[in-house]
């Protein structure tokens, strides 16, 4: 049986779930899916850093039990007040490193550090951190290829359902040339909420107890979170090479709670869209707006934190895949995924240089 130890870099709402996930769930994950998990280090900016890498690691049961603003790592043992990121990335020994830190729009800063590192030091990396990806995503993979590992981050756009590899992996033989869609949970809850009487703070406020938001929400609202989704689809998907000049956006911080009712018993739902379509000449035009869709289209009817995102293609016509695009036991999944994603490979024995574990 393969076992692989992963280091946690960030313990807030998605790499914690991660940790919920294998302690509840980690035996039956071993008998179906051929490989166990063991957590062999932690770091977080509030409660710093802990490393465990004899027996079974690291005991999750008593910090899932501690309230997350409560978690101080610095008198345990292996724990330190500093997160150490750095130093654990490259010197503990680890298979794989899930990044989840908070996603930084402007220059994808420090986790694209943490992603080189641990490519750097001979790791599998999987993120649900949007910068890196968005901003430095064909070099990281690269990276990744050179060093013989796996670059994972299928939770980076609408959370665990798998929208990313589906296109990957299932749209075979089609000419994919463009997708428009509902790409962030926040902002779909908080338009919803509008309809049902809530002020915009209220709304903005509930969707970051529910897990949703971005630590600022500002990048929900204003719309930059679906602009980093956009250019990752392209870049993925379209082969584009966006930056974020390339995709102009607006958010729906000036809807007011009136428009957004008013619009309602007219039969319209504003939607935060984002959308890239390549054209005849191979260029790639991609946007993200709000837009009042007429009930009868397709995303009209996306409703909470849901998303949905349609492909065009040449033999299908649209192909649209939709399921949730936040949550931190959603998005925890994403993570679990590409885990399994790394360990088919390393089973398949595809280019990668660390073989799984014997337990
Ligand atoms: N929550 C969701 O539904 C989804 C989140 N994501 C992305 O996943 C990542 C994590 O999201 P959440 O867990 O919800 O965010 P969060 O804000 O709950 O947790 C982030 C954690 O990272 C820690 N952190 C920040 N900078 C750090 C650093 N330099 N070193 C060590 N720790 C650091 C913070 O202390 C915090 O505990 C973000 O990049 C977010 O954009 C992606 C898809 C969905
Ligand atoms: N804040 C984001 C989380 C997932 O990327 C969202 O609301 O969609």
């Amino acid at each position: 049986m393969a076992r692989y130890d992963i280091a946690l870099i960030g313990f807030g709402g998605v790499n914690r779930a991660l940790a919920e996930l294998i302690a509840a769930r980690g035996d039956g994950l071993e008998a179906e899916l051929g490989f166990a998990l063991r957590v062999v280090a932690i770091t977080d900016l509030r409660a710093g850093s802990l490393v465990r890498t004899d027996g079974d690691g690291i005991a999750l049961a008593p910090l899932l039990a501690v309230a997350p603003d409560g978690l101080d790592f610095s008198g345990m043992p292996g724990g330190s007040p500093e997160p150490r990121n750095e130093w654990v990335i490259r010197e503990v020994p680890a298979d794989i490193v899930a990044e989840a830190t908070f996603t930084n729009p402007t220059d994808g800063e420090p986790a694209l550090s943490h992603v080189r590192w641990a490519i750097e030091a001979g790791k599998h990396v999987c993120t649900t951190n949007k910068g890196p990806v968005a901003l430095h995503g064909p070099a990281l993979k690269e990276l990744a290829r050179q060093a013989g590992v796996s670059f994972e981050f299928e939770g980076t756009v609408m959370s665990g359902t798998p929208v990313l590899r589906t296109a990957r992996r299932m749209f075979g033989g089609l000419a994919v040339n463009g997708f428009e869609g509902i790409m962030n949970g926040t902002s779909n809850y908080v338009l919803g909420r509008l309809e049902s009487g809530l002020s915009f703070a209220d709304a903005v406020a509930e969707a970051q107890t529910l897990g949703y938001a971005e630590a600022d929400p500002t990048a929900d609202v204003e719309g930059y979170d679906v602009q980093l989704k956009v250019m990752i689809l392209a870049n993925e998907v379209l082969g584009a090479e966006l930056t974020r000049a390339d995709v102009p956006c607006t958010g729906i911080s000036a809807l007011t709670a009136e428009d957004v009712r008013r619009a309602a018993s007219e039969g319209l739902r504003w939607k935060l869209v984002g959308s890239a379509e390549r054209h005849a000449d191979g260029t790639v035009v991609a946007r993200v707006a709000p837009v009042a869709l007429p009930a009868e289209h397709p995303l009209a009817g996306v409703s909470g934190p849901t998303n949905a995102l349609a492909f065009h293609t040449d033999l299908l016509g649209t192909v649209t895949v939709g399921g949730p695009g936040a949550g931190r036991t959603e998005t925890a999944y994403a993570l679990l995924s590409d885990v399994i994603g790394i360990h088919h490979r390393a089973v398949s024995g595809t280019g990668i240089l660390q073989e799984a574990r014997r337990g």
